[in-house]
């Protein structure tokens, strides 16, 4: 059984002359949650859209769920689960039967938890879609992206409209989903703390390539902010191998490094009579750090 949910090589799209991903390498195996983020404009739901088959690549290669995403069959749609940045429906119609629509499509719809998650999440069965406020369509879609329970899940900024609340319960069900070491989940975000929650991996893209992906715990293990205190004033030329950003203030210094060289700190102790404060960073911090390093 192939163990990749996705896997993309040197994924390249233009709109026109503008080349917006510029060779993408990812690969998201079964059982993980990649949290996907990176600045406006960086090009995530162009990716979500080429993944899904919504748009075709200019170059390079995908797969999904082991097929071409432009000739996606019936049956590996049937495994996925999108949700998109903007929720479009018929206005006219009313909840229940938008769910009720939707469900016909899918042989394997779970009523019972998306009748669970109507309630958790408050919305009006008889309520017509054009009255919702965006919170409460963003929450729609989610049941109707995530209803039958597919094998992918792929979400566009799944919490951006949501209110605390919405967004707990939304984590829960995507932990929910997350135990089962069969289902993978995809989803963009710009909120670090949610993504620091239910993320297994984590890929930073930056303007249409994929700047980091890996383990978030390895990458919290990696990037760290080092404080160094002198007795006398540090050189201006101080560094520390790997870093991403020093700043040097007369006897202060502070680095941060994308890995941490344990023993050359050690001889930064030893050379400078410093003391230096490892300190952890949080992944908003760390996506600083990266960005501003570009
Ligand atoms: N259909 C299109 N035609 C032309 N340009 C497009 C089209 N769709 C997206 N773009 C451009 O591609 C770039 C990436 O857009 P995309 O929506 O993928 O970014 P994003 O990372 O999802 O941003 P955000 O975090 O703001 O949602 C932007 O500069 C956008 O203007």
């Amino acid at each position: 059984m192939n163990n990749e949910m996705i896997r993309t090589t040197g994924l390249r799209k233009s709109f026109g002359r503008s080349e917006v991903l510029r060779g993408v390498d990812l690969a998201v195996p079964r059982g993980a949650v990649v949290g996907l983020l990176g600045t406006n404009g960086a090009g995530k739901s162009t990716l979500i859209k080429c993944l899904l088959g919504l748009l075709k690549i200019t170059a390079g290669s995908a797969t999904v769920l082991g097929e071409d995403p432009w000739t996606l069959s019936a049956a590996a749609k049937a495994r996925i689960g999108y949700v998109p940045q903007v929720v479009h429906l018929y206005p006219w119609m009313k909840v229940a039967q938008v769910i009720q629509y939707t469900a016909a499509f899918y042989p394997k719809w779970d009523h019972a938890w998306c009748d669970e998650l109507v309630d958790q999440w408050d919305l009006d069965r008889s309520a017509s879609i054009r009255t919702l406020s965006t919170g409460q369509l963003q929450r729609l879609g989610l049941i109707l992206g995530m209803g039958h329970r597919p094998d992918l899940y792929v979400l566009d900024e799944p919490a951006a409209s949501l209110d605390p609340a919405g967004r707990r319960s939304l984590l829960r069900s995507l932990l929910e989903v997350s135990e089962d070491s069969e289902h993978s989940i995809l989803f963009s975000t710009h909120i670090t703390s949610d993504l620091e929650r239910i993320a297994s991996h984590v890929a930073i893209m930056g303007d249409g390539v994929i700047d980091y992906f890996g383990e978030l715990d390895e990458l919290k293990d990696s990037v760290k902010r080092i404080r160094v205190h002198s007795p006398t004033d540090l050189p201006a030329d101080f560094s520390l191998p790997g870093s991403l950003r020093t700043e040097v203030i007369g006897q202060s210094a502070i680095v941060a490094v994308a890995e941490i060289d344990n023993e050359f700190v050690d001889q930064v102790r030893k050379r400078f009579h410093a003391t230096v404060e490892i300190e952890d960073l949080n992944l908003e911090d760390i996506f600083l750090e990266l960005h501003d390093a570009q």
